[in-house]
């Protein structure tokens, strides 16, 4: 069930499924290839180089060929128009489509150049370009390393190519003319490849770039690290990204995400039954994850006799004078997660302003200084609130005071209910060395890549290298649930389980975002779900309100948080 591996846990899979259940490597590599054709046909079908053969499947200009999210519904929430207005950015949205791509194809005499590298990603552009040929397109083969180089499943292609009488020609360098193209096929480099595109390879590939034509890549982009998302100079920059039996982990991390465009997942016949056995621990954060591994029930349906009681009393400690408003987003994101009751606590000074911000919220006097900041002392007056409540979050909005990681330490470790630490907190966090703390609920921390960056004390730019990884290796190590914030959120939980988030919009770069995921977690937890649970279902409803928000406003860079809480 949507599985994110790494290129080695993939190779692992394909070979049990030829050495161990049979499947002849070729049939595999039928299968891929034809898949990829589909997609091309499908593109060419939506897209249509102006045409529309079937009428009604054609996209107009602006609106979204067709990237979709799950099982066909749209998760992104966003239109080629909108990226263009915000300077290209790419979607990365996935198509997952196991069956045919439907419908005939009439593309007439649309001209396709396949890229061929040596390996069996090059095998993968063979067989598709025969598929292409047999749909009606023409179709030409460029390979980037003598044919003769070609080997085993791939080499076999390569001579059934040969046999129809497809043309090909062998790269020499010195650029490539593409006139009169529709499409190239990037079947250059897939899970083999090692480091940054060489000689010829590199060549191709920039020429590729050059060209502006739509580029669809065999299961990953080349030049992409498949493993962490990294791109190479130079990476293909893909239109569709046809990933073969299982997603990679480059294909979800930026910058992969952007080089890969909207990314279609194909079955290519090995058997999802070998996959779970292989024990995978990283998912895709789809509805059926959420459901059936993650024991969520995405309806969230509600007993017909629930009473406020029911659903839990979240206490958040959060706000002061110069930032009540973390403390106010926090609270009331909390209370549209579906929780019954919530206190929001705050340094005294602060509360009377605070009064009927938010009508439906209990406030808590946590004491404080005359600046209307936290100080030490307030830890006494959150664990006796906490001995009544159902979970505590804390962090928004509470800046630095003295003996604020001593303060931490206190909640961390006496509060006898589930813990989360977001912003300031975690900043108090990353000061101390808290694996001596004890803890025996759950905590989730739930840290941006600056945030991140202190606590694992390495660059922001090291935490975005791999962010899968580095997540995974965290929450182990600590002990904690780790959600780890941006452009696909990824989750992951102390006993190695992880998950990416691939919901949201690039207008929710906004201040105060983060605290709303905050008491959403909290508002979540406080209904009983445990610590993976109700991170990864927040960060899902949370990019998903982030959707609805941009869908409603006239430019999406225009949403503020409160419009998340809006749209939850
Ligand atoms: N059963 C299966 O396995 C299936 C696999 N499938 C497909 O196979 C793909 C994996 O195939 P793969 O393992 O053959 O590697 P692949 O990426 O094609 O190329 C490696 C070659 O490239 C070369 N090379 C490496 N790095 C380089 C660089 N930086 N710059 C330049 N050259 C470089 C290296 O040659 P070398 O330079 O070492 O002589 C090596 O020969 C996978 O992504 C999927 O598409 C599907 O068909 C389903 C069944
Ligand atoms: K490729």
């Amino acid at each position: 069930m949507y599985p994110i591996v790494t290129a080695a846990e993939m190779r692992e899979l394909d070979r049990a499924a030829t050495e161990e259940l049979g499947i002849p490597a070729i049939v595999l590599m039928e299968n891929a290839g034809r898949a990829i054709a589909e997609e091309i046909a499908a593109l060419s079908r939506r897209c249509g180089q102006g045409r529309n053969p079937e009428g009604g499947l054609a996209v107009s200009p602006g609106e979204r060929p067709s990237g979709c999210f799950a099982e066909g519904s749209d998760a992104q929430g966003r239109t080629d128009a909108d990226r263009a207005a915000k300077g290209g950015a790419r979607s990365g949205g996935l198509t997952i489509r196991t069956e045919a791509a439907p419908g005939p194809v009439q593309p007439g005499a649309e001209y396709w150049i396949v890229l061929v590298g040596k390996g069996n990603n090059g095998g993968d552009g063979l067989v598709a370009a025969r598929h292409l040929r047999e749909a009606g397109f023409s179709v030409s083969l460029l390979y980037a390393a003598p044919p003769e180089s070609l080997t085993g499943e791939a080499a076999v292609q390569r001579d059934i190519a040969a046999a129809l009488g497809v043309p090909a020609a062998v790269y020499r360098g010195g650029g490539y003319d593409f006139t009169g193209c529709a499409g190239l096929v990037d079947a250059l480099l897939g899970t083999g490849s090692s480091g940054a595109p060489r000689g010829l390879f590199a060549e191709l590939i920039a020429a590729a770039n050059a060209s502006g034509l739509p580029i669809v890549a065999a299961d990953i982009p080349s030049g992409l690290n498949a493993d962490t998302g990294e791109t190479h100079d130079p990476c293909i920059q893909a239109e569709v990204t046809v990933c073969l039996a299982l997603l990679k982990r480059g294909l979800l991390q930026y910058p992969g995400s952007g080089a890969a465009g909207r990314v279609a997942l194909r079955s290519i016949g090995i058997p999802a039954d070998l996959a779970l056995k292989q024990g995978l621990s990283v998912h895709w954060l789809a509805p059926a994850v959420l459901e059936r591994r993650l024991g969520v029930d995405p309806g969230r349906r509600r007993a017909a006799d629930g009473h406020k009681g029911t659903y839990g009393h979240v206490l958040v400690a959060a706000g002061s004078l110069p930032m009540s408003g973390a403390g106010l987003l926090c609270a009331r994101a909390a209370l549209r997660a579906g929780c019954g009751l919530v206190t929001w606590a705050l340094p005294g000074r602060v509360l009377p302003s605070a009064v009927l911000a938010a009508p439906e919220l209990m406030l808590a006097d946590a004491g404080g200084s005359e600046a209307g900041e936290w100080t030490a002392e307030s830890a006494d007056r959150l664990l006796e609130l906490a001995g009544t409540r159902d979970v505590l979050a804390v962090g928004p909005g509470i800046g630095r005071f003295p003996g604020g990681a001593q303060w931490l330490r206190r909640l961390w470790e006496e509060a006898d209910v589930p813990l989360v630490v977001d912003a300031d907190a975690l900043n108090l966090l990353a000061e101390v060395s808290y694996a001596g703390w004890r803890r025996t609920r759950p905590v989730v921390l739930t840290p941006h890549p600056g945030e991140m960056a202190r606590l694992a004390g390495i660059h922001t730019a090291e935490v975005q290298r791999d962010r899968i990884g580095l997540a995974i290796r965290y929450a182990a190590e600590h002990g904690v649930t780790l959600v780890l914030k941006g452009a696909h959120t990824v989750i992951a939980a102390p006993d190695g389980r992880a998950f990416v988030n691939t919901t949201g919009h690039p207008g929710m770069a906004t201040g105060g975002a983060g605290d709303v995921l905050t008491g959403m977690i909290a508002g979540l937890l406080a209904q009983g779900l445990d610590g993976i649970q109700a991170a990864a279902f927040a960060v899902y409803l949370h990019g998903q309100a982030g959707e609805r928000a941009a869908g409603r406003r006239h430019d999406p860079s225009s949403i503020v948080a409160s419009d998340l809480i809006e749209a939850l």
